[in-house]
């Protein structure tokens, strides 16, 4: 391997410069104050994880993940997610508080990409976590406050797709019998290649009734009518249960009067695989990748002892930003260029300004390399320059 361009960066790692990391910090700051008003505490946990423990917990394919070694030869991963380091905790240093127990967080997390495809490898994430509560209730308040934390966030126009693991399990276990053929046919729709799934189909050895139930998976997407349609695709017990927790979670989605964002997407197959039960992405109009996205995980809390059913989300700060489409102003500065016998003068009037809470650049005159280019970067200019004025006025 040749050695990387002095500039080079890891693939898939970005710096912020600073109109990015305001107009970031505005939005994550609606996001966080709304979460704060529906109970949600945050936590923060390592950026390092055991590989063993919350590293094969994530459910993440393994080349995603950042490997390394502790001094002790241990295998390390940086998290690719929040939703396993907080099942972990609230296994171990919240084990006893009583579920159900409400979490959020605001992290980065790490995904490695295996190339340049503008794609970042470390990004904010902005989620909760409910954990200890399986009612469609649940997921109706881990929905609804994700929608209105978009809304919050400033963005007008997005959708909520959802769908349900447990669907389509008992449909495609059903149809095709065992989970590696399930599983093949689940890779096609992760993948959204509806074409390839068609085409896959057709090649199976099934009847045709058990084919056109396949084909008509795909039709499952839109209001809540198609809900009518599933329970009629299908027949098990499973499927049944799951197409009624549908439609009791549009029911409470009603009662907070956020129904209109969302629609029914019966074919989704999300990133990680602890998902068991409902999961939705959200999409804002200009993003043809979700923005934000999460789910029902109900055998996650059994890997760290501690067995409990949980739902939450996770949104995406870099793509919420992406999809809002403007940038912040950088907030106003004064500047204070001062020479040195008026250098006592100048500290007195910046340390009162930034008691007072105005950001204030101050800066010695022989320090400056062009001062145009310096002084047009600010709303005001203060100078201290030359001999101090007879009597201590100022400027
Ligand atoms: N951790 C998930 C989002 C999520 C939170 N809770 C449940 N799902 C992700 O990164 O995609």
């Amino acid at each position: 391997m040749s050695k990387p361009f002095m500039f080079e960066k890891p693939l898939g790692m970005r710096d912020t410069l600073p109109v990015l990391y305001e107009t970031k910090n505005e939005v994550k700051n609606h996001i966080l104050s709304e979460i704060e008003k529906w109970g949600y505490r945050f936590i923060e946990t390592p950026t390092l994880e055991y590989y063993d423990t919350v590293g094969l917990a994530s459910a993440t394919l393994d080349q995603q993940l950042f490997k390394l070694l502790d001094s002790q030869g241990r295998s390390l991963v940086l998290r690719p997610d929040m939703t396993a380091p907080i099942a972990r905790l609230v296994a171990s240093s919240l084990k006893d508080q009583s579920y159900p127990i409400r979490l959020a967080y605001q992290s980065t997390v790490f995904r490695a990409q295996q190339h340049e495809a503008g794609k970042p490898a470390e990004f904010d994430q902005l989620g909760i976590e409910l954990l200890g509560d399986g009612t469609v209730s649940s997921d109706g308040e881990v929905i609804s406050l994700m929608i209105s934390s978009l809304e919050k966030s400033g963005l007008t126009s997005f959708q909520v797709a959802i769908g349900h693991v447990g669907f389509l399990k008992a449909l495609l276990l059903d149809v095709v019998g065992n989970e590696e053929r399930a599983e093949v046919l689940r890779r096609f729709l992760y993948e959204k290649n509806y074409v390839g799934f068609k085409e896959h189909v057709k090649s199976l050895s099934l009847s045709s009734i058990d084919k056109s139930r396949l084909l008509d998976l795909l039709k499952l997407r839109g209001g809540k009518e198609i809900l009518g349609v599933a329970a009629e695709i299908v027949q098990t017990e499973d499927g049944k249960k799951a197409v009624a927790e549908l439609k009791e979670l549009f029911e409470v989605l009603e009662c907070y009067d956020l129904a209109q964002y969302v629609k029914f997407d019966l074919n989704i197959v999300l990133h990680m695989s602890y998902y068991t039960g409902i999961i939705f992405e959200g999409y804002g109009e200009k993003l043809g990748v979700p923005l934000s996205s999460g789910g029902r995980y109900d055998e996650l809390l059994e890997k760290f002892n501690r067995p409990a059913q949980a739902t939450g989300f996770g949104i995406r700060l870099d793509l919420l930003v992406e999809a809002l489409g403007e940038m912040s102003e950088l907030s106003p500065q004064s500047c204070i260029i001062f020479s040195r016998e008026r250098r006592d003068e100048a500290v007195r009037i910046a340390n009162e300004k930034r008691n007072n809470g105005e950001p204030v650049v101050l800066q010695d005159l022989a320090g400056i390399e062009d001062v145009d280019l310096m002084t047009e970067q600010f709303d005001e200019v203060l100078y201290f320059i030359g001999k101090p004025p007879k009597g201590g006025a100022i400027v």
